[in-house]
């Protein structure tokens, strides 16, 4: 038995039996996308296999930092900090080849919290559009950066003067990737191994910055293979005495690092339920609905496709990365891009991701949007043309300009709460509210430097 061969509970137990494994590794992502687990002993996992197994709900009730939220319902002293439930899902197995042997299972959180669980949330979504008819598609691309030094001396330098894998910004040089090749390779094996194969990678514009293309998937799989990208991107780097980053932007005068998703449907024959030759760009009316209902919704749903304080610092024009919820065919100016194409390819690119977005939560949303639209038949605004940083955009079409205003847009939306649910868009906007709270009694550099010796 081989793990991307793993369907069933059977499956698994066959694999652990000939591996002769004592220990594996479970693991699941919470709301910001970073992965919590442990190593388990067999029996005890064989035994979770059956029942599920108890992890302390604290884990959606940490923040980055692992600083307890003070804002939360579900989470927090009055509710004890009790058990979650979590299952654990046999066909999510995968091989973990930094580490011999070893085998890594996701989880999904069941039962009381069930609905805070961002990979849930995405089936829950995913199970909505099978009832309309839709299986959706996506292949998600990550801009992240390399540094040529360790994390401890980085940290040891407050991340200043940070030395990037390769100097100057050199896109899709050929030179740097040819040079770099422990890291480029590495990484290509890794992806290779653990069954998330990459369709393209290249050096991007920044220096150290690299892109990486993950191939379409179901989008259930293509998001669990974007988290276990970033996650072991970073573990690979800083086994090789670097470190890699997804945050938004890392630094002031570099491109940001977007987290795209490219996103499609098929309809129940099998076929690309975004593509119709008669129509202009091959926009076929469910494409152009979807559209209509993401670039709706996109002020409501940001603030899960920008989650961080910093994913704002990416958002200004000039950058590559979108300000307005516009859509044009082909034009990399707005945040939806129609990308004209085939029954295989066509497609809708949704540029708000940054790279620090959790990948369940930001395709979770965009699909709820678009197929909100597709339901209520929500027509776009006419494409745009040229620089869409130039255009002057009606108040709907503006998106939050700080991560206190995207949680605010976020808890009065009735269609994300009709299709995200309560629990989740309360908890997910508290937790926005108070990493806004904790960012705001922050004195930054910026203000030392620009205040501290003149005003
Ligand atoms: N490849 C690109 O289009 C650049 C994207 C840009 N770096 C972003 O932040 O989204």
């Amino acid at each position: 038995m081989e793990p991307h061969k793993v369907r069933t509970a059977d499956d698994l137990r066959t694999l652990i039996q000939q591996r002769d494994l004592k220990q594996i590794k479970v693991g699941l992502y919470d709301l910001d996308g970073v992965m919590a687990g442990k190593y388990m002993s067999r029996e005890k996992f064989l035994s979770a296999l059956d029942g599920g197994f108890g992890f302390c709900d604290v884990v959606f009730g940490w923040d980055v930092g692992d600083k307890l939220y003070d804002n939360t319902k579900l989470t927090g002293w009055q509710r004890g900090y009790a058990d979650a439930q979590v299952r654990v899902i046999p066909e999510s197995c995968r091989e973990l080849p930094l580490e011999g042997n070893m085998i890594l299972l996701q989880g999904e959180v069941t039962g009381r919290l069930e609905g805070l669980c961002p990979r849930a949330l995405l089936r829950r979504v995913l199970e909505r559009a099978a009832n309309l008819g839709f299986e959706a598609m996506a292949g998600i691309e990550y801009e992240f950066l390399v540094a040529d030094e360790s994390n401890e001396a980085l940290l040891g330098r407050s991340y200043q003067d940070i030395k990037p894998l390769g100097r100057g910004a050199f896109g899709y040089s050929v030179l740097r990737n040819s040079v770099n090749t422990e890291f480029y390779h590495g990484l290509i094996q890794l992806c290779e191994a653990m069954d998330m194969p990459l369709e393209g990678f290249h050096e991007e514009t920044g220096p150290g910055q690299l892109e990486a293309a993950l191939g379409v998937e179901k989008a259930l799989r293509a998001a669990d293979n974007a988290a276990l990208f970033k996650t072991f991107a970073k573990v690979l780097a800083q086994k090789q005495g670097r470190t890699a980053s997804f945050m938004a932007k890392w630094h002031q005068e570099y491109s940001g690092q977007g987290g795209h998703i490219h996103i499609s449907l098929k309809n129940a024959a099998g076929n690309n339920a975004f593509y119709d030759p008669a129509q202009p760009g091959n926009i076929s009316r469910t494409m152009r609905h979807f559209i209509g209902g993401l670039q709706q919704l996109m002020p409501q749903i940001a603030c899960l496709a920008a989650p961080t304080i910093n994913s704002f610092r990416r958002l200004v024009p000039g950058y590559w990365a979108p300000t307005t919820a516009l859509w044009g065919i082909d034009n990399r100016t707005v945040s939806l891009r129609a990308i004209p194409g085939s029954n295989k390819s066509q497609r809708v690119e949704y540029r708000l991701p940054g790279a620090d977005c959790n990948p369940y939560l930001a395709l979770a949303s965009a699909l709820a949007a678009g197929l909100h639209g597709i339901e209520h038949e929500i027509e776009p605004d006419e494409a745009i043309t040229g620089n869409g940083y130039l255009l002057d955009v009606a108040p709907e079409r503006r998106l939050p300009r700080s991560l206190w205003e995207a949680a605010q847009t976020l808890k009065q939306s009735a269609v994300a709460r009709d299709w995200l649910g309560d629990d989740f868009v309360d908890h997910f906007a508290a937790t926005r509210e108070w990493e806004e709270r904790e960012f705001q009694r922050h004195v930054t550099d910026w203000e030392l430097n620009r205040y501290f010796e003149i005003i």
